[in-house]
């Protein structure tokens, strides 16, 4: 049979095969797209896990990613102390990220999430307090002031983590018992609470609006002066080393309070002794209406302002200490009371680490907010009296935002602050904060002056 044409022009097929110039033009070609897919898809990826709110699978990698992302992105572009974030990276942080999470995500989302909108919603009760010509102080035994809105912020707060957490336990600075000898006082507090759980978007309360949105279911409501007792006195808890425990100051630095300065409602999670969720409500700290701070151990510290609709959170911003090498560098802080710390030998470690500026001093864990925040880099709390033991609630939440937000927390002698002894420190006298670059110098500089004033440590 004769080929047919077409057949007859096709040269015979080589098996062999050959690296001509046109193959070596489109191996090029197919390098050089794929230099340039890849990372794009491995961005996709980076930024996909860790704003995946479903990220059940991988919450540590989900975490990590968050961390490094926000170090990388926030580090120096801190306007006045919040650090703003753009773009891409603002969603990572944003609260809808984490609030539409149907289920488990990051570590201690529903936590911090809780604590966070109880601490905003005690933040209105101690406002209005604070606005308000009645604060129904008392003296306590240890002749501390008390007043109304410790008291409703606590049992706010309480009845938070009751509808919410009900098997917790919880350690917080008040109980009802002065409240229940007192019927003026206890119809005062039970108002504040009732205002503060009707208020409404614009801070108005429930007396004076007929706007009000009404109580947050999420949040837990108060019905009645004898269940606010009982909330107020479920923070009766003794033991901090096992399991979950909350710790609550509801207003730390009620002298500040009282004189118009600074104070916060501060909440912490603690699971086996080990701070695990802070949260820092410092409604007179920056710019109008406070802030609000939080941290999850692994996570970082975010800051985010105070709402007055207490139901919604702020979207929240990364912040990072200042990464400062040199202490004759850091600004340094205080508390305000000169009975709660040592003023004199504090200033004198202040001069011999080379500190020139005068200290910023601020009441409560707030002072633990502005470092985080950036606004000074040591914090010295030195005893006034070997006998005082530092409560637990005064530095649980502070100590965790600090510490994520890369600073260290010792006791004044260099060891780390031990959670676990119950309502008060047994283990620690004395609390120093710096950032941890700067850590081995501060602890070495303070812990000499402290076994010279002091003496070698006794404390078990
Ligand atoms: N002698 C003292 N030494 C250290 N801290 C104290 C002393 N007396 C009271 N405090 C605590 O200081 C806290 C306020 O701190 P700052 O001075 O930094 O503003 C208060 O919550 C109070 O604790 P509490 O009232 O919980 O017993």
């Amino acid at each position: 049979m004769r080929p047919s044409a077409g057949a007859a022009r096709s040269p015979p097929q080589s098996k062999v095969t050959t690296t001509t110039p046109r193959n070596k033009h489109s191996i090029s070609r197919v390098l050089i797209i794929l230099s340039i897919v890849l990372p794009v898809i491995l961005a996709i990826t980076i930024v996909g896990v860790a704003s995946t709110p479903q990220a059940v699978l991988f919450p540590r990698l989900q975490s990590f990613i968050v961390t490094r992302f926000s170090n990388t992105v926030c580090a120096n572009k801190r306007i006045g102390f919040l650090c703003l974030t753009s773009g891409p990276h603002r969603r990572i942080f944003s609260s809808r990220t984490m609030a539409t999470s149907t289920g488990a995500s990051l570590p201690f989302e529903r936590e911090r999430r809780v604590a966070e909108l109880a601490v905003q919603r005690a933040a209105v009760l101690s406002k209005a307090v604070y606005n308000s010509k009645v604060k129904g102080t008392l003296e306590k035994d240890d002749n501390s002031p008390v007043t109304i809105a410790d008291f409703g912020a606590q049992s706010l707060v309480f009845a938070s983590l009751d509808k919410n957490f009900p098997d917790d336990n919880i350690i917080g600075e008040e109980d009802s018992a002065d409240l229940r000898s007192n019927k003026e006082l206890t119809g005062l507090v039970f108002k504040a609470v009732t205002d503060a759980i009707y208020s409404n978007a614009t801070g108005q309360s429930s007396s004076s609006s007929s706007t009000s949105s009404g109580p947050v279911p999420e949040l837990g409501t108060v019905s009645n002066e004898t269940e606010m007792m009982d909330f107020i006195d479920k923070g009766r808890h003794t033991e901090s080393g096992k399991g979950r425990v909350w710790a609550l100051d509801p207003i730390d630095g009620t002298k500040g309070f009282l004189r118009g300065g600074q104070y916060a409602i501060a909440l912490a999670l603690l699971v086996d002794g080990v701070v695990e969720v802070g949260v820092l409500g410092c409604p007179n700290l920056g710019e109008d209406g406070g802030v609000l701070v939080s941290a999850v151990r692994g996570q970082g510290t975010v800051v985010r302002p105070l709402s007055s609709d207490f139901s919604t959170l702020a979207d929240p911003s990364r912040v990072t200490m200042k990464p400062i090498t040199t202490s004759s560098e850091a600004a340094f802080c205080e508390g305000v009371e000169s009975g709660h710390s040592n003023h004199n030998l504090q200033g004198k470690i202040a001069s011999g680490l080379g500190i020139t500026k005068d200290p910023v001093r601020y009441d409560s864990q707030v002072k633990y907010a502005a470092l985080a925040l950036g606004q000074a880099e040591i914090y010295l709390r030195l005893p006034t009296s070997m006998k005082y033991e530092e409560k637990i609630w005064d530095h649980a939440a502070g100590s965790l935002v600090v510490e994520e937000a890369g600073g260290a927390v010792f006791d004044m002698y260099g060891d780390k602050l031990d959670f676990t002894t119950g309502r008060t420190f047994k283990r620690n006298k004395g609390v120093i904060v710096m950032p941890k670059g700067i850590a081995e110098d501060v602890v070495r500089v303070v812990s000499e002056a402290a076994i010279e004033v002091y003496g070698a440590k006794s404390v078990l």
